[in-house]
């Protein structure tokens, strides 16, 4: 049978013709991207774009199945649309773009609206939610995918029919209190979390002190109101910093038992005379290191037994194998502060950092009498790791093609009308947890409260010469007349908070649209109701040669919604998939970052031309 014949015979007549017609947008070709770009090549798509910012990497390959070791340094984009050849049945037209999708002047609105369907296999939550913004801009479908682990999700996104991304709250990583990772740790991470965050910290890197984190009193004082326990901490800070000094003159033996000395055995007799903390707890027992002095100086000496300790990362080390690893870590490090290196930062993947980590964490966990881990555990735990696995990566990309052909049951060509297909839609969960192996969902319309949709969005669309030849009254009318805004009810803001106009401030009104600074194509526009009667629209300047239809979208504008903080909060990167995620950690503070869609009109800022 030919191949084309077979396909039609999987979609049917319809969606056979509507796929090959279709042109699609996959953005991430990493683990999901790989395995889903050969599911939608082989359902038939006409076109298919792919944007990737990155290039290949070793770690990719195991997974990565598209990508070979002679292409490790190349464009994911470039290469994995030369990959899918060998299999491309059905000529499929590839177009790769090497890129950060969200680089507006490289992949400009009027690129963006040449898709009817838009794919994501996007690792992080800001490039998911721009991804997010630009469909409903545009009113584009997507289909949203996203895995932890064993853990997977897909969501259909119709905008404004159904959720969109930002509708529900991504589950927030778990924290730990301040008092736990200081002095009463009950679970490895905890002490994982105290040697990265705390003593590596404090000993080897750049000390921010107005940056907060585990020494800040305010921060200390809000956990405890023991006051030997502040006072405690706060001793331990300063001894601190003593030690750090003897990094830069002192020896390498010096170094080190005086940091034992004070890490694991002064600080923690100090944590003991504190009762109250061991009422219902098991006491702590201080680490004596002439107990292990001799064996530690027999160890350094014999390389065949230190190849042996460092050889094996999966083995759980003794106290005496973690002094020895400890001895080599603190050693190595004193010697790259010594020299070039002004400080250092924990990287999972710079040995020396995380040997440091390893033996200290599991030090501390020897003295608090909680279980001790391997190197390879720690990594994972301390880099924040969860392992991507391929076979999750597959499954859920089959889904997510797989529902993808679900919108050729209609044409969408004119309308744009989804509420059919999203009632027809669902989004599908998959897990190891038996009997929830794979679940699904029906789909929902739009949370009211979500920060992203609660607002209408849409093109302004204007050639060079109108931008040239408009004013801004001219805008102004029109949108009282398109949205039915009461008179003197309009309020203009320009970019991030730049109020151009409101019926106070109609210094620009007669100013041509161009001769207000920052009119610029890709710029937003918000439009808001002083009234409050309705929504506000967010508008996205589309400067183009040529434009057939209206300046602005046909939407009837509904009433004003409340936005609350609790559905404007997010942080996690797949959609919904919880993960074992440790914060005190700046990197994730990227994670929570939000783009709040509703700026509030402040006049002060105002800028006048
Ligand atoms: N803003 C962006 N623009 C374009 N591509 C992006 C953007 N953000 C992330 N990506 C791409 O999305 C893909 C996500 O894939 P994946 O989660 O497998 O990540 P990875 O970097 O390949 O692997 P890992 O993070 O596990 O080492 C990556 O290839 C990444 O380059
Ligand atoms: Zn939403």
């Amino acid at each position: 049978m030919a191949k084309d014949t077979y396909l039609k015979k999987i979609l049917g007549n319809d969606r056979y013709s509507r796929v090959r017609q279709t042109k699609i947008l996959m953005v991430g070709a990493g683990g999901i991207g790989c395995e889903l770009l050969k599911d939608l090549v082989l359902t038939g798509y006409g076109e298919i774009h792919i944007v990737d910012l990155d290039t290949i990497t070793l770690s990719n390959l195991n997974r990565q199945f598209l990508f070979r070791h002679h292409d490790i340094d190349k464009s994911k984009s470039l290469t994995v649309a030369k990959a899918v050849d060998s299999f491309n049945y059905f000529d499929t037209k590839l177009v790769p773009h090497h890129g950060n999708i969200m680089d507006a002047k490289q992949f400009p609105i009027t690129w963006w609206s040449q898709f009817s369907y838009i794919f994501n296999a996007l690792d992080n939550l800001e490039a998911r939610r721009y991804v997010n913004r630009m469909c409903l801009y545009l009113k584009t479908p997507l289909m949203e995918s996203g895995t932890t682990g064993f853990d997977g999700q897909i969501q259909p996104i119709y905008p404004y029919y159904s959720e969109c991304f930002d509708c529900q709250s991504k589950v927030t990583p778990k924290t730990f209190p301040v008092c736990t990772i200081r002095s009463t740790p009950s679970q490895p991470v905890h002490c994982i979390t105290w040697a990265k965050e705390f003593l590596f910290h404090q000993l080897f890197d750049e000390v921010d002190s107005s940056a907060g984190g585990l020494n800040d009193a305010a921060k200390i004082k809000s956990e405890t109101d023991d006051k030997d326990e502040i006072e405690n901490m706060t001793k331990e800070f300063n001894e601190l910093v003593d030690l750090r000094k003897l990094i830069f003159n002192s020896d390498a033996r010096t170094f080190f038992t005086e940091l034992v000395n004070k890490i694991f055995k002064v600080d923690v007799e100090r944590l003991l005379l504190i009762e109250t903390l061991w009422k219902s707890r098991q006491k702590p027992v201080p680490l004596i290191i002439t107990q292990y002095e001799q064996d530690l100086i027999r160890i350094l000496d014999d390389q065949t037994e230190l190849q042996k300790i460092f050889g094996d990362e999966t083995k759980v080390w003794s106290t005496l194998e973690n002094l020895v690893i400890l001895f080599k870590a603190s050693e190595s490090l004193q010697r790259r502060l010594q020299g070039e290196e002004s400080f250092l930062s924990f990287d999972k993947d710079d040995e020396d950092t995380l040997n440091f980590v390893t033996a200290s964490a599991n030090l501390r966990s020897i003295i608090f009498n909680i279980e001790v881990k391997s190197k390879f555990d720690i990594k994972q735990i301390a880099g924040n790791i969860i392992p991507a696995i391929a076979t999750t990566n597959a499954i859920i990309s089959g889904f997510s093609s797989l529902s993808g052909t679900n919108y050729f049951k209609y044409d969408f060509e004119e309308t744009q009308d989804f509420s059919r297909i999203y009632q027809e839609s669902s989004s599908i969960f998959i897990s190891i947890k038996p009997n929830k192996y794979i679940t699904s969902a029906s789909l929902v319309g739009p949370n009211e409260r979500c920060p992203t949709s609660s607002i209408a969005r849409g093109l302004l669309k204007l050639t060079p010469v109108e931008v040239k030849e408009l004013s801004l009254k001219w805008l102004v009318d029109k949108l009282i007349e398109q949205y039915d805004y009461a008179d003197e009810a309009v309020a203009l803001i320009l970019g991030k908070s730049r109020l151009i106009y409101d019926v106070d401030f109609d210094d620009n009104l007669e100013k041509r649209l161009g001769d207000l600074s920052g009119f610029t194509d890709g710029e937003l526009l918000m439009v808001q109701d002083d009234d409050g009667e309705l929504e506000s629209i967010e508008l996205y300047i589309s400067i183009v040669e040529d434009h057939e239809s209206d300046y602005l979208p046909q939407i009837k504008l509904g009433p004003k919604k409340a936005i609350t903080e609790e559905s404007s909060n997010g942080s996690s990167g797949a959609p919904d998939v919880a993960t074992d995620t440790i914060v005190i950690d700046e990197e994730d503070e990227d994670l929570v970052e939000v783009t709040e869609p509703v700026v509030k009109k402040r006049k002060i800022e105002v800028e006048v031309l």
